[in-house]
């Protein structure tokens, strides 16, 4: 079982203006699930898994696969599969000759190229060139060579993009699969929603530090506020008899007639409107948006990153 370890790992670049990218940042990704990396552009993500794939070289601190670097890997293909960058292709060849290549340059078996077009859903587009496919399609294409060594440790970086919806829901199979195997799988992303309906656990960065390393459902519970929305038929009494108790309710109910009241759980309003005998028509537990959760939790962290680079004329 391969796991991806990165250790107080930090990544400056130079110029006028040095910054950090990646700030003493340290996770484990393990196998056997889906880890959602996540955090608003320029966060660090791209950085982190350049550095893990040695394509970068850190300030400090370590990335290893395994336990051991990227590069002293006997065969990197067969243990890393990476989606970095779904442009670099070679435009003027074809989807399937650019399998060819990379299966031949790597000693990978010819057989592996028609498997991954068949699991990426791009046989039939297999004998065009690269420069008439789409988005998706070249996206497809970089997650069919992510899979061409059969890798135990999958890195993708934002691999929905420019997917269709029938492709977004392909994706999340694929994912979820991936990791049923027993394999690691670090996808990127800047979407809570979309991460949290694949992964299974979140890794989360805001200018390049880590601000949550957390089961899925663990963050959900602790960040995504619990709310009530109830339908009466005596919403005056409703509203006081759950101001009086303490609750924190609006001031007007919503265009349907539902009152929301605030941190609070159905079975709790259900058992005070019984005991005061309150007309229910209706009682939901909601929570409020898990999108909103993740801005604020990055929000202070876009904020220094806006404050400490003014626009520069
Ligand atoms: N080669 C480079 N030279 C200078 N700065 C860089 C370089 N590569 C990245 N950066 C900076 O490092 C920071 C992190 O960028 P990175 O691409 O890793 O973020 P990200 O989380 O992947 O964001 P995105 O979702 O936009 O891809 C950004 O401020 C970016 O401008």
């Amino acid at each position: 079982m391969t796991s991806i370890d990165v250790k107080n790992l930090t990544k400056e670049y130079g110029g006028r203006r040095p910054a950090r990218a990646v700030d003493e940042l340290s996770f484990r990704v393990e196998p056997g699930r889906v880890t959602g990396f996540l955090g608003p552009n320029g966060a660090g993500k791209s950085t982190t898994m350049r550095l893990v794939l040695d394509l970068d070289r850190p300030t400090s601190g370590t990335a290893t696969v395994g336990g051991r670097p990227y590069v002293t890997l006997d065969d990197p293909l067969r243990t890393v599969g990476a989606l970095l960058d779904a442009q670099a292709a070679h435009p003027s060849r074809t989807g399937r000759d650019h399998l060819r290549v990379l299966a031949a340059s790597n000693g990978l078996p010819e057989r592996r190229v028609g498997e991954v077009l068949a699991e990426t859903g791009l046989e039939p587009a297999a004998r065009r060139r690269i420069k008439g496919y789409s988005l998706g399609m070249r996206q497809r294409l970089g997650i069919a060579a992510a899979l061409l060594g059969d890798p135990e440790v999958l890195m993708l970086d934002e691999p929905a993009n420019g997917l269709d919806p029938e492709g977004i829901v392909w994706i999340r199979g694929l994912l979820r699969r991936l990791a049923a195997e027993g394999r690691t799988v670090l996808v990127s992303s800047h979407l809570m929603n979309e991460t949290a309906t694949f992964a299974d656990h979140l890794v989360v960065l805001g200018r390049g530090r880590l601000l949550a390393d957390v089961p899925t459902r663990d963050f959900i519970e602790a960040h995504s506020k619990a709310r009530v929305r109830v339908r009466t038929g005596d919403p005056v009494r409703l509203r006081a008899t759950l101001l009086a108790k303490g609750w924190s309710v609006g001031d007007a109910a919503d265009a349907d007639g539902r009152w929301v009241v605030e941190g609070a759980r159905a079975e709790e309003i259900g058992a005070v409107t019984a005991r005061e005998g309150i007309p229910v028509f209706e009682l939901v537990d909601e929570r409020a948006s898990l999108e909103q959760a993740y801005l604020a939790l990055t929000a202070e962290a876009a904020e220094f990153t806006a404050a400490a680079s003014p626009l520069e004329v």
